[in-house]
């Protein structure tokens, strides 16, 4: 690697040997913080993913949680989950051939297919918006968990021995550069950056809310971070769901 990444400014860093989870970690200091603080974890004992899944983290994985103070409507700082994403797909773009990583919405990084990084926001609300939000972002860097429930996309690792901290000084430069962009340009050019590296964009996809499973030719994400469906019924936009191909 040609240049020598720094440390983004306005950013600060928390690095443990091992705890419960950062993202647990992180609402525990998210009220006291002053700046966006990174909380980053050698080992994670209970670590969590969406829909109230555990997040399996052997030895040499990377785990670690953006806590921060985001202004604007809680729709609006959901919008990061794509911003972490694409910083999650640019980091590992440093290590691997770009095509062989894509996006899955809403926020999982595909490498081969299989899953290599997953990303979990948790907020608290306040009256006009949110008080706090935290970006957990786990990735398969040395080995892949075994075991999981739900293969659909297995887990795959990345390899080549990569030291997590390094991982997460890369990471951070890259979505402190998404979050400069959403503040002087909003979420269009996002959003665009997200399009161009979907997975099964065009394509028929499945997606299975807590309620319902719809399927359809996957024609977009749109303003709002919705996933567009153009079904047998007509158009359907998802909030929230996951995603299969
Ligand atoms: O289910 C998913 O895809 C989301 C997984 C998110 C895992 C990360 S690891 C760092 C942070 N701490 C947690 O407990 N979870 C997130």
């Amino acid at each position: 690697m040609s240049t020598e990444p720094v440390w983004p400014e306005g950013y600060e860093k928390v690095v443990f040997d091992s705890v419960d989870s950062t993202n647990a970690e992180a609402l525990r200091a998210a009220p006291e913080i002053e700046r966006p603080t990174w909380f980053m974890a050698c080992r994670q004992e209970a670590g969590r993913g969406r829909r109230g899944r555990d997040w399996q983290m052997p030895d040499g994985n990377f785990a670690a949680t953006l806590a921060m103070r985001p202004t604007g409507t809680a729709g609006w700082a959901a919008l990061r989950s794509f911003m972490a994403a694409l910083a999650v797909f640019e980091t590992l773009a440093l290590y691997t051939q770009r095509t062989r990583l894509s996006l899955k919405w809403p926020n999982d990084v595909l490498l081969d297919g299989g899953k290599v990084a997953g990303i979990l926001l948790e907020s608290a609300s306040a009256p006009d918006g949110i008080d706090w939000l935290v970006i957990g972002i786990g990735v398969n860097l040395a080995a892949a968990p075994e075991g999981l429930e739900d293969d659909a996309f297995p887990p795959i690792a990345l390899g080549g021995d990569i030291d997590p901290e390094d991982f997460l000084l890369r990471l951070a430069g890259h979505y402190a550069t998404e979050e400069s962009i959403l503040e002087q340009l909003g979420f269009a050019p996002i959003r665009e950056k997200w399009l161009r590296n979907a997975a099964r964009l065009g394509e028929v996809i499945t997606a299975r809310t807590g309620s319902e499973e719809v399927t359809g030719i996957f024609e977009t994400v749109d303003e709002a971070g919705r996933l567009v469906l153009a079904t047998d019924h007509g158009e359907r936009r998802i909030a929230a769901a996951d995603v299969y191909f």
